[in-house]
């Protein structure tokens, strides 16, 4: 199979053969429906090829669902409540009891098992970002298999990923892994849910994932969350983040052996060229509070010609979000197609809609240029050269270099301390500061 290149890939130390593997195992693939207990053959079939993958020199990194899952099973429920704090509770009954036996199976296969819960904010605020880059680097260095959930007794509902498909994405993404499995029981992303429609057929490879056509509509497993709408979602930040996923099935756990050797099987969505880093890599982890909707002209300027966004080409806004929040930009159909932060909350935007810079200043009663999204806070998750230069000022060591550095026992750079007092939310574009003195002046 083709490699996938990356930039701090040739900075680690040890052989470049040895690759940063995520693999996501979903709720379906974990709980045995007709007994109501755990899937033990399964997961230990799954925990096997970490072991194989491990013994090559691989850094294995897994993403499990199943706790709310298990604490219904755990308490004999036969589906999943709908109420939040049911929810919570049941993933603290079920979560101990999955990690119990992951631990107990890699253990048995002469493992160590490490564990990682991780809410949105997380990775949203940049300087956690960057220390729980830092502690997964550490986890891979010991040679422990970290096994990542999402906090979810303690989340509240707007710090939520929501979905394990998302999280192990934004996991991806964080530790620049090469390859993100999917594990679910269908074996392919297919035209159609092949449980409903006899017809479908699958599809083995996506080079673009704005062109696909794939119905996702209808949801999965009565356990499972998301369906195949979540397991898209994940393969944009992924492949943005040069990442390659594929969805496969958990049956054949072995399958994840032989499509790294170049066999085709599940559907392979093949990683952007140009991966995105630093900063601009870190922004695909910020949740997503709102969209913008744009005409094929705004889109253009900020696809091809690496143009910031102005209210001109804006045609729709939905959600409410706040200034410096992460927003989805989208096509005129409302496809996304980038990520970015707002210099202007909901309201604002919403009020500029479709409006010429020189038309703002009375509109909104000051001076701007009316810069809705700066370009180096833009992401785009779309085949294409990004030229916008990265801000210096933000570290660009990536989990590899501090990968190699903690092997060669090399004293760490200090690159995490540097990026802490600086919030993202101090680098406004001009029009936010020209906004802020604006406000200031008027008493606002
Ligand atoms: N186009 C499609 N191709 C394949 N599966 C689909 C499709 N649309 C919906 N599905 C459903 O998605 C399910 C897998 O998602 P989900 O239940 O969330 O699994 P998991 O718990 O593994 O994340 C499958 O069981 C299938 O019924
Ligand atoms: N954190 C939740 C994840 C729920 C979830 O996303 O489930 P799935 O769709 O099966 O991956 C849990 O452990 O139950």
């Amino acid at each position: 199979m083709k490699r996938v290149p990356s930039c701090v890939k040739a900075a680690l130390h040890t052989s470049p053969d040895k690759l940063i593997i995520v693999i996501k195992i979903g709720t379906s693939s974990l709980i045995n429906e007709t007994y109501g207990t755990l899937n033990l053959s399964s997961l230990s079939r799954i925990c096997e090829v970490v072991r194989d993958l491990h013994a090559k020199g691989h850094y294995v990194i897994i993403v499990s669902s199943g706790a709310v899952g298990v604490g219904c099973q755990r308490l004999g429920l036969s589906q999943r409540p709908t109420k939040l704090a049911q929810k919570q509770a049941l993933a603290a009954i079920g979560q101990v009891h999955l990690m119990r036996y992951y631990e107990d199976i890699l253990n048995a296969l002469g493992l160590t098992c490490s564990q990682v819960l991780l809410t949105l904010d997380n990775l949203a605020d940049r300087s956690q970002y960057i220390n729980a880059r830092n502690t997964f680097t550490e986890l891979l260095a010991y040679g422990t298999i970290p096994v990542v959930n999402e906090n979810d007794t303690v989340a509240v509902q707007e710090l939520r990923f929501g979905d394990n498909d998302t999280l192990s994405a934004q996991v991806a993404t964080l530790v620049e892994a090469d390859y993100l499995f999917l594990m679910t029981d269908v074996d392919a992303l297919y035209t159609a849910n092949p449980k409903i429609d006899p017809t479908a057929t699958p599809i083995h490879v996506v080079e673009d994932i704005s062109s696909l056509t794939a119905d996702t509509s209808t949801t999965g497993t009565q356990w499972g969350t998301g369906g195949m709408v979540t397991k898209l979602t994940a393969a944009r930040i992924a492949t943005a983040a040069g990442c390659c996923l594929v969805i496969c099935t958990s049956a054949k756990p072995e399958g994840i052996v032989e499509i790294l050797g170049g066999a085709q099987q599940g559907t392979r969505f093949v990683p952007l060229q140009r991966s995105l880093k630093g900063r601009k890599r870190w922004l695909l982890t910020v949740p997503v509070r709102g969209a913008i909707w744009m005409d094929a002209g705004a889109m253009h300027a900020i696809r091809d010609r690496h143009k910031s966004l102005f209210p001109v080409g804006v045609i729709k806004v939905v959600g409410e979000f706040s200034a410096q929040d992460a927003v989805s930009l989208c096509d005129q159909s409302g496809h996304e197609f980038a990520r970015g932060l707002s210099n202007f909350d909901s309201k604002e935007v919403l009020a500029m809609k479709g409006k010429h810079t020189a038309e703002l200043a009375a509109l909104l009663g000051y001076h701007t240029d009316g810069e809705l999204i700066h370009r180096g806070n833009l992401a785009l998750l779309l085949p294409g050269e990004d030229h916008h230069e990265e801000d210096d000022h933000w570290p660009k060591k990536g989990l590899r270099e501090k990968l190699a550095q903690r092997l060669a026992k090399q004293p760490a750079d200090g690159a995490a301390a540097a990026d802490g007092p600086r919030s993202w939310k101090a680098r406004g574009s001009t029009a936010l500061i020209v906004l802020k003195q604006s406000m200031d002046q008027r008493g606002c």
